[in-house]
């Protein structure tokens, strides 16, 4: 396999504007153990390459959708070459002092030919504006996808848009005996998302693809303290609604001899990298779980149900789904506990069918938890549908089908609403409805809304 040479922190250098030879990074000598005695000394990971990011241990909440225990890193690095330098990625406005300080060690200011951002993330951004004036010779190189996006980043500060070069996989950027390479991954999990490639090191850059909210001065995954928690969970909430983006940047990411993975968060990966690809590859797969049957399509009923009204119609939309559909149905009865579950099985299912009363105005809360977790996962292609039992107002229905149609779901057949507890005839009813909906999972009016009174 490529393996990077083993490389030492770099001297500190604070105040000094010359950039150290090659030599002086210290390319042959042993691995970095802790990030600098400086604190503000950038950090060699490989030939030619220093972190100049900075450490933040204080936050507790990210993108207001994961807790952040041990706080993050925003990653940044400088890469050099014989005709130039590269900075991949900025830091958080907030950071923006510790980063110019690192950089200043390791490079001159009109030495930086080319900033990559890897996306437009203000996290990995907010230094951007400041480093643009400092170095205003520098070309930006972002993905084929974020031009807009830059555009709407720099026009809070009023900066003018400067020279950019939009890049797509295979694109490469020639430092000089030190080739940077694109691959377009987009939606990971921005739009413009890319991973660029340093060949010779055997570097990927790999923006948030890889990373985990831990901060540990030490860097490096060989040495700082357990993350893998962190790892998965990062996965769980970045990373996991777009799967298939996963899947389709993985096919680019696995041929490739990675000696060490340098993600914009959290530890630097350098032993044994693949086990991190392997991983993803892992979480990225969604298998069928119990008691969903892998050889058929999944279909799931979720309800709430506090008088058994709702119960009941659950129950025969299932029969006629079954009836109609040949496929044991999952029924699936929502407390007023986490979700999770319910969500595990929505990702697998293809047809998933929501109950719920209708509670002063509105949806039970179960039912809001559930619908609000639904952004985690990927929807694309599944079926959808409404019901519940209602006194006297009924809305929960309609709220229900409002939101499953801003997820980007198909709801082909129309909700189904019945008072209090359903009577025999209104349980005929809800079987047609089950048929209803088993008809268009076989493609009957796919694309169009279906009268399930038709097929009483
Ligand atoms: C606290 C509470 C608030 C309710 N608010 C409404 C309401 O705003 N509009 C309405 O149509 N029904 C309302 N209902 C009536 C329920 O929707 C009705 O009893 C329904 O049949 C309950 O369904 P379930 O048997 O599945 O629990 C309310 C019931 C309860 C207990």
């Amino acid at each position: 396999m490529h393996r990077v040479p083993t490389s030492r922190p770099a001297a500190s250098v604070a105040g000094a504007h010359a950039a150290p030879s090659r030599s002086a990074l210290g390319v042959d000598e042993p691995p970095p153990r802790r990030v600098a005695e400086e604190p503000c000394g950038a950090v060699a990971v490989a030939p030619g390459v220093h972190w100049v990011g900075a450490l933040d241990p204080g936050l507790r909440c990210f993108d207001l959708i994961l807790n952040t225990g041990s706080g993050t890193t925003y990653n940044s690095f400088v890469v050099r070459g014989e005709s130039g330098v590269a900075v991949i990625d900025t830091v958080k406005a907030e950071f923006a002092d510790d980063f110019f300080r690192r950089l200043e060690t390791v490079a001159r200011y009109e030495e930086i030919r080319v900033i990559v951002l890897n996306h437009l993330e203000p996290d990995h951004t907010g230094a951007l504006p400041e480093l643009m004036r400092r170095a205003p010779q520098a070309e930006l190189c972002i993905s084929k996808r974020a031009p807009a996006l830059l555009n709407a980043l720099l026009k809070v500060s009023g900066d003018r848009v400067p020279a950019i070069r939009t890049l797509d996989t295979g694109d490469t950027i020639d430092l000089g005996g030190q080739t940077l390479q694109c691959l377009h991954t987009p939606f990971l999990h921005w739009p413009d998302t890319q991973c660029t490639w340093l060949a010779e090191a055997g570097v990927l850059f790999s923006g948030d693809i890889f990373g985990s909210h831990h901060c540990d001065e030490r860097l490096f995954d060989d040495v700082c303290g357990e993350f893998h928690c962190a790892f998965d969970d990062y996965f769980a909430h970045i990373m996991r609604p777009f799967k298939r983006h996963v899947r389709a940047a993985l096919e680019l990411i696995e041929p490739l001899p990675i000696a060490l993975i340098a993600p914009t968060h959290g530890p630097i990966l350098r032993e044994r990298p693949q086990v991190y690809v392997q991983r993803y590859r892992e979480l990225a797969t969604t298998r069928p779980i119990p008691p969903l049957d892998p050889d058929q399509p999944g279909l799931v009923i979720l309800y709430a149900s506090a008088h058994g009204g709702t119960a009941r119609m659950a129950a025969a939309i299932r029969d006629g789904l079954e009836e109609g559909s040949g496929i044991s149905v999952v029924l699936h009865e929502l407390g007023c506990g986490d979700p999770r579950d319910a969500v595990d099985l929505i990702e697998c299912a293809d047809v998933l069918v929501i109950g719920s009363p209708t509670i002063n105005g509105d949806a039970a809360k179960a039912i809001w938890d559930l619908l609000a977790s639904l952004s985690l996962i990927d929807l694309n292609g599944k079926l959808a549908a409404a019901f519940g039992s209602y006194g006297w107002s009924g809305e929960a229905v309609r709220l229900i089908e409002e939101r499953l149609r801003g997820l980007k779901l198909r709801v082909p057949v129309p909700g189904l609403r019945q008072k209090l507890i359903p009577n025999e005839a209104e349980l005929v009813e809800c079987r047609a409805f089950g048929r209803a909906l088993a008809n268009a999972l076989n493609g009957a009016g796919a694309g169009s809304v279906i009268d399930f009174a038709d097929l009483q």
